[in-house]
């Protein structure tokens, strides 16, 4: 599995983080910045991770700002994206579980790295359970194509 991972300079130490934890576990890794601690406008990096699910470019996107909100407010303006902000395990399974979030948005100034990795590996490996779930979904997808035009 690819996955796309992006951050601002405030979630700079957590994507790498991340990025570590993902080499580790075999997973293939596209990194769209940031590349530094210097000052990133986190809309910039949330289009391109956001880009990179949507096109199947890689199949799921991890991103990280401070508190992880304007990152997933951008990403989340890309149609077909469904990225979900999770500061606790328990949401990050049902966001996969009944949501199918295709990018998973953490706060690197809100989470200690330790449970921002559990939150990770439970996002991972929960699938979406699709039936009555399938159908709200549809109906997000129904929303874009009202609302984008
Ligand atoms: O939602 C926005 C993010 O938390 C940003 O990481 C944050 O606003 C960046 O703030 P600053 O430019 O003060 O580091």
């Amino acid at each position: 599995m690819k996955i796309a991972l992006g951050s601002d300079h405030g979630g700079f130490h957590l994507k790498e983080v991340i990025k570590e934890y993902l080499k580790d576990k075999n997973y293939e890794i596209e990194d769209f910045g940031a590349y530094d601690t210097s000052s990133i406008d986190y809309p910039e990096i949330g289009e391109k991770v956001a880009i990179a699910v949507k096109d199947s470019v890689a199949d799921k996107g991890i991103i990280v700002c401070g508190t992880g909100l304007g990152i997933s407010i951008s990403a989340n303006k890309v149609p077909g994206i469904r990225a979900a902000l999770v500061s606790d395990t328990f949401s990050a399974k049902m966001s996969r579980a009944h949501n199918d979030a295709n990018i998973l948005a953490l706060g690197g100034r809100v989470l200690g790295d330790d449970l921002a990795l559990e939150i990770v590996e439970a996002w991972l490996n929960t699938e979406f359970e699709g039936g009555r779930h399938g159908i709200r979904v549809d109906k997000i997808k129904d929303l874009e194509n009202k609302y984008n035009k």
